[in-house]
């Protein structure tokens, strides 16, 4: 087409000539089909790129060791959100880049034949281009970051809008702090690096153009005073230079996409999320079963959080082991380390010191078959609607409502393929819905943090005195950790623990004698 202006544009058309009218109209359709062909072929690419990014981002998050984001929920939060929304551009943008860089190649080419002299020219123009948006780049790269991490504070405050509303709502003096001593400079530091980069950005647009049309300028000064080229090929070669300006200046303004999406795929790499990494052989392990095992034991275990001061540990030094089978209770102040002893035991924490054993053996890298041993009720658990057992299957509806009816819910939730009908429930009855996924996954370890602390009197009393020893019964170790003193003479063991160390640890002589005294009534039995 562009060859075909230029003929008509340099040799002029005679009255009455349809001919060139034909031949121009043939090539449109060429340019129409070739574009929308060219754009159906990249919107398919783009989408199926997009959903390759989300299902590999989403594995990412679900193979990413729960040690890691432990102190940063909110950067998963963030991340899910932000890095998705401004890698998928990137993923798009990218055949486009491709499909104009060909553009450039072969216009260039055109006007290589045109004239060399004037694509020397030009390309020096070009050249001086590319090598300041380079430079911008890099300047812009450090503000594109700081972008990044200013919006993920955003994020963590916008956090405390949706956890903390009913605090807000009873505090105006607090939602105004919120609204106005951390919300309100977030979003203008987020606001001011914004302004930032899209003013670098927008610069590095204007310029290219204005470089352009400075080639053209040039071109056709020095095609006449210094090379003194025929007015036709300096007008084929100006015509051919503006159609190159399209996708010159689109591949320019793509650095803004460029720049955030490459920000977002910083930011996974610092957070462990690397979309280059391999995560198959941690995958491959999800399968894995925990397989036959007597005794669980820590060996000179310490840890410490992220972030916490040199040499302050959360736990540890601490040997204790665990038989298969026994009803053990964790006991002790308020951060005295309990639940952390809990993530240590499941390892989805790991020692910083110290091992954890399994019959002797230690556990190894490979943890996650160790963990495929437990199921149980966190402090701050979460409840997923869909009712699966320990392969992953959905139980049956008709055991789902028998454990419901167990579990005083039979009349709140219905069951529908395994999937329950509602989750807001009271914070009671949620836990109760918690114990229920565990009787589902049935695995050898049950652990409840503090599960009976939102209970009424007589589901407690039914948990320490019916629950507990029912699965003991049923051959399955349990770890409870407990502040209920009025029950800790039902548990085999007590491990009481204080800053991190345990101070006790007392056996009853004769595990048997409690529960033939418990509770064991028929309506209130589970399974
Ligand atoms: N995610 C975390 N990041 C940093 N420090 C933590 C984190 N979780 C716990 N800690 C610290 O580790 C120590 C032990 O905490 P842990 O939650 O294990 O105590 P706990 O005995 O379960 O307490 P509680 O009875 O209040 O639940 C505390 O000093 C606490 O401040």
């Amino acid at each position: 087409l562009l060859s075909h202006i230029n003929a008509m544009a340099t040799h002029g058309v005679h009255a009455g000539d349809t001919a060139p009218l034909w031949e121009g109209a043939g090539w449109l359709v060429a340019v129409l089909a070739t574009g929308a062909a060219s754009q159906f072929i990249l919107a398919r690419l783009g989408g199926d790129l997009v959903a390759q990014l989300r299902i590999d981002l989403s594995r990412r998050f679900v193979d990413l060791e729960y040690e890691t984001l432990a102190n940063e929920k909110h950067t998963i939060f963030g991340s899910l959100i932000e890095d998705v929304a401004s890698i998928a551009p990137l993923v798009l943008v990218a055949p486009l880049l491709a499909y104009n860089v060909l553009l450039v190649v072969l216009y260039v080419s055109y006007l290589a034949s045109v004239s060399p002299p004037l694509l020397a020219i030009l390309a020096g123009f070009l050249g001086v281009t590319v090598v300041a948006s380079m430079a911008l780049e890099r300047f812009l790269r450090r503000r594109f970051d700081a972008l990044r991490d200013a919006n993920e504070k955003v994020f963590e405050y916008f956090r405390y809008l949706s956890e903390g509303k009913k605090e807000l709502a009873l505090n105006a003096a607090r939602a105004k702090h919120v609204a106005d001593e951390l919300i309100r400079p977030a979003i203008g530091r987020s606001r001011r690096l914004m302004v930032q980069v899209h003013t670098g950005l927008g610069f590095n647009e204007a310029w290219t153009s204005t470089v352009i049309y400075a080639s053209v300028f040039v071109i056709v000064y020095i095609g006449y005073a210094s090379l003194a080229l025929p007015q036709t090929t300096i007008m084929r070669f100006v015509i051919g230079a503006l159609f190159l300006s399209g996708p010159v200046a689109f591949i320019v303004s793509a650095a803004r996409q460029v720049g955030v999406g490459t920000a977002s795929l910083r930011h996974l790499q610092r957070v462990g999320l690397d979309l280059d990494g391999d995560g198959s052989s941690r995958r491959s392990a999800v399968q894995g079963k925990g397989g036959a095992w007597q005794r669980i034991a820590l060996r000179g275990v310490t840890y410490a959080y992220a972030g916490e001061e040199e040499g302050r540990v959360a736990l540890g030094p601490i040997d204790l082991d665990i038989q298969r089978g026994e009803l053990l209770f964790i006991v002790g102040g308020n951060g005295s380390g309990k639940s952390t002893l809990l993530l240590l035991l499941a390892s989805l924490l790991t020692p910083r010191t110290g091992e954890l054993l399994i019959d002797d053996v230690p556990l190894g890298r490979d943890t996650q078959p160790h963990r495929q041993r437990f199921t149980g009720v966190f402090g701050d658990f979460f409840l997923f609607p869909h009712v699966l057992d320990a392969s992953g299957r959905p139980l049956s509806d008709e055991r789902i409502r028998t454990l419901l009816t167990s579990l005083g819910l039979g009349s709140l939730v219905q069951v529908e393929q395994g999937e329950l009908s509602k989750l807001t429930l009271s914070t009671g009855q949620r836990k109760r819905l918690a114990l229920l996924q565990c009787y589902a996954e049935d695995r050898d370890i049950f652990f409840f943090d503090e599960w009976a602390a939102d209970q009424d009197t007589h589901f407690r009393d039914y948990f320490y005195r019916t629950l507990l020893p029912d699965l003991k019964a049923q051959g399955k170790t349990v770890v409870a950790i407990t502040h209920d003193d009025r029950y800790f003479a039902l548990a085999d063991r007590v491990v009481k623990l204080e800053s991190g160390r345990i101070v006790s640890d007392t056996r009853r002589r004769d595990p048997g004698v409690a529960y033939a005294a418990g509770d064991q009534s028929a309506d209130h039995r589970v399974g």
